[in-house]
């Protein structure tokens, strides 16, 4: 089969200036992408998102390995390969700070084939869904952060290529604009069948947009799953006990040599004990331990586990074995 995005044993490294120290970035990453599908490529701070992306996109060159966008070799055939991708990077590196609104949105959607009334349609369309109309004649220097976002990801789409890439699409932003790109990526996914990479810390973005995910941890794919096998794997086996008392710190040491184990309190300053469950024979070998030391149990509730939780247990090394690996 052919794939959109083909990377194959990507490795980079960086000197560091001044110690000369080497990092290794990214230690050997491949990985496959289907037309249309929606892929968010998570990890945490310097786990090597960025450097990854940044080599899909030619930007950087890898020591080791290739990538290959739509069969086109990206060292080789650079120009041609980025003729199929845009790319939104983090500081809006893809627009003209000193040309207005609609100025950046016409000097991108050209050379497309279509006529001087299509485009100027399509753009009047794009600033509509974007609430940018009364934007359009600003200069793109004067707009908030958020704007520049909205304007960048409205440029991915009228550039019209195949695969857009996004570096932290909602980053630093507040919450209602980060909402408003959260749909409206959500809607460039439906509508338009792009196929999307998406690097991001905003769990929610991912949940809400991203059929499949890949976890990067320390240069390495750690995790390839799609977010609702990632959600169900972990969905059934954390559970949280209301305890009629506080346990002893020891007794809760004793807990966390078998179990993963949070601890908290709730409203009513009851002691609330969350532990993730492995097997269904370990749900009662739970109560079996409260039991032994006389601990009344109040309520018993299946945790929900939201992607945030599932990203960090996976992250962390917890319950990596039930998790898809594919390296
Ligand atoms: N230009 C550079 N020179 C030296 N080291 C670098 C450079 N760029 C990145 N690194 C290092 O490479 C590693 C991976 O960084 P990268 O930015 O790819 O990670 P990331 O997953 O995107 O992180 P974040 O989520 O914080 O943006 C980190 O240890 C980082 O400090």
């Amino acid at each position: 089969m052919e794939y959109v995005i083909d990377i194959q044993q990507l490795k980079k490294s960086y000197k560091k200036r001044k110690s000369n120290e080497i990092i290794d970035a990214v230690k050997g990453i491949s990985l496959q992408v289907k037309k249309g599908e929606v892929v968010g490529l998570l990890g945490p701070n310097g786990a090597g998102k960025t450097t990854t992306i940044k080599m899909m996109c030619g930007l950087l060159l890898p020591n080791e390995g290739t990538v290959t966008i739509n069969g086109i070799d990206m060292v080789k055939h650079r120009l041609k390969a980025l003729r199929h991708i845009s790319a939104v990077l983090e500081g809006n590196r893809n627009l003209y700070w000193r040309m207005t609104v609609r100025e950046n949105m016409e000097y991108f959607s050209g050379n497309r084939g279509l006529s001087k009334k299509e485009i100027s349609n399509k753009i009047d369309e794009l600033l509509e869904r974007l609430n940018l109309t009364q934007k359009a004649n600003e200069l793109v220097n004067s707009l908030s952060r958020g704007m520049q976002q909205k304007l960048s990801i409205a440029i991915a789409i009228l550039a019209d290529t195949e695969i857009i890439f996004l570096d932290e699409p909602t980053l630093g932003l507040d919450v209602e604009i980060s909402y408003e790109i959260r749909n409206l990526l959500k809607e460039v996914a439906k509508e338009y069948n792009k196929t999307i990479l998406l690097s991001s810390h905003d769990m929610p973005v991912v949940q809400e947009i991203c059929e499949r995910v890949v976890i990067i941890n320390e240069g390495r794919i750690v995790t390839d799953d799609s977010v609702s096998n990632l959600l169900s794997l972990f969905d059934t086996k954390a559970y949280s006990f209301t305890l009629g008392t506080a346990l002893s710190h020891q007794f809760l040491e004793e807990i966390k040599e078998h179990f993963i184990v949070q601890e908290g309190t709730n409203d009513s300053g009851q002691s609330i004990v969350t532990v993730t469950i492995q097997h269904s024979d370990d749900f009662y070998k739970v109560i079996e331990m409260f039991k032994e030391k006389n601990i009344v149990i109040e309520k018993v509730d299946r945790s929900i586990i939201d992607f945030e939780q599932v990203f960090m247990k996976i992250v962390k090394g917890e319950m990596v074995n039930e998790v898809a690996v594919s390296v």
